[in-house]
């Protein structure tokens, strides 16, 4: 007897609304103004015009597809991914699962290097015991061997800058927005050195001949629901949708794919640093059952030690502080503790004067 098995997502609702898609090169009060809007309302909003050079996207997501169409085992030499690295159907270490591979990157060049060397056709130890012989002061490209290289950390490096470039850029015209009167109050922190910043290749599967073809399996999680615990989520696809995200009346809305703009998030830390005024928005990936996704998401991160706040202007008596003073670490410590799906900044929310 066949037991048909309920699909969640078939029971769900989805609205197709406009999310709002904001042309950087319009005037500088407009665009801050559009942009803090959209942050409010959605906590998401997508940049067209967006400066970022065709030819650094092409290479990186050239990169990108090359490395998942290696043969797992040599995909797994990258991994696991613990947190950084190729991990495959699991994400984090507490029992999340989805139809999705990844390659996870801190975004210091050191870090990219010794992933971009992962795996070598020659010696699948390499990525375990690679070290750069010059020390650090060649570029890269001119101290590793082309032959190693499972992704060129030349055009993951471009990309990186680039993409740093652009949150910084939207970060700015956020404090502007607001009336910060330090406009680089929240670029500063993802500029950082050593800035705790990630990118993530994430690549959703079609269905292979052998996958189960039953009807309730054809839109299938790829990536479940969650926050991004960062201060700013920059995202871009190939053409084959699949991302959503949700509003607080738990209605999934469709991202229509559109490579030539870049997907914004606000990640849980802005919502802490904006006192609540921005939204860390709630948004999954469903993999799509005929053409493969690929997505990469650069998440935008203070330094470990850094201190998370709100500036004054947006503490008042009128809004008091939302949420106590925390450090980057304190928040990745309680992220990684949790699931994908679990609200994170309640934990960090300021006592009310009743509680005390
Ligand atoms: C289940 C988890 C995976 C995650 C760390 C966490 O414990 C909760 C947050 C998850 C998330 C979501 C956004 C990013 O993709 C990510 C890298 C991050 O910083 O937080 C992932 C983490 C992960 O995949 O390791
Ligand atoms: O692939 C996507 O569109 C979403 C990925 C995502 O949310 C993430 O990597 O945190
Ligand atoms: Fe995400």
């Amino acid at each position: 007897m066949v037991v048909a098995t309920p699909n969640p997502i078939r029971s769900e609702k989805i609205r197709n609304i406009e999310l709002p898609i904001i042309d950087l090169s319009a005037e500088r009060r407009e665009v801050s103004g559009l942009i803090v809007r959209a942050c409010q309302e959605f906590g998401f909003f997508k940049v067209i015009n967006h400066g970022v050079s065709q030819d650094v996207i092409a290479r990186m997501e050239s990169q990108s597809f090359e490395f998942f169409a290696k043969p797992v085992p040599e995909k797994q030499l990258a991994g696991p991914a613990n947190p950084h690295g190729y991990g495959s159907k699991n994400i984090g270490f507490n029992g999340d699962v989805g139809e999705v591979e990844y390659l996870l990157l801190s975004t210091n060049s050191a870090s990219i290097s010794q992933m971009s060397n992962a795996i070598s056709p020659h010696d699948p130890t390499l990525f375990r015991k690679f070290n750069c012989a010059c020390g650090g002061h060649l570029s890269l490209s001119s101290c590793i061997d082309p032959k190693l290289l499972v992704l060129d950390s030349s055009a993951a490096r471009c990309y990186v800058e680039a993409v740093r470039g652009l949150a910084c850029e939207i970060l700015e015209l956020m404090a502007e927005g607001l009336w910060v009167s330090d406009i680089s109050v929240f670029s500063r922190l993802i500029r950082a050195a050593d800035s705790d910043s990630l990118l993530r290749l994430n690549h959703y599967p079609p269905l292979t001949e052998d996958s189960d073809t039953s009807p309730s399996s054809f839109r299938r999680i790829g990536f479940g629901e969650h926050t991004d615990p960062q201060i700013l989520t920059l995202l871009r696809s190939n053409g084959v949708g699949g991302l959503q995200i949700s509003l607080e009346d738990g209605v999934w809305i469709p991202v229509a794919p559109d490579s030539s703009a870049f997907c914004v998030n606000v990640g849980d830390v802005l919502q802490a640093m904006t006192n609540g005024r921005f939204v860390s928005v709630r948004h999954r990936a469903l993999a799509n059952s005929y053409k493969p996704r690929m997505s990469m998401a650069y998440f935008g991160a203070p330094s470990p030690h850094a201190r998370v706040c709100s500036p004054p202007e947006l503490v008042t008596p009128q809004r008091p502080r939302l949420y106590r003073t925390f450090t980057w670490a304190e928040y990745k410590k309680a992220a990684y503790s949790l699931r994908l799906g679990d609200g994170r900044l309640n934990i960090f929310r300021s006592r009310t004067v009743d509680e005390e």
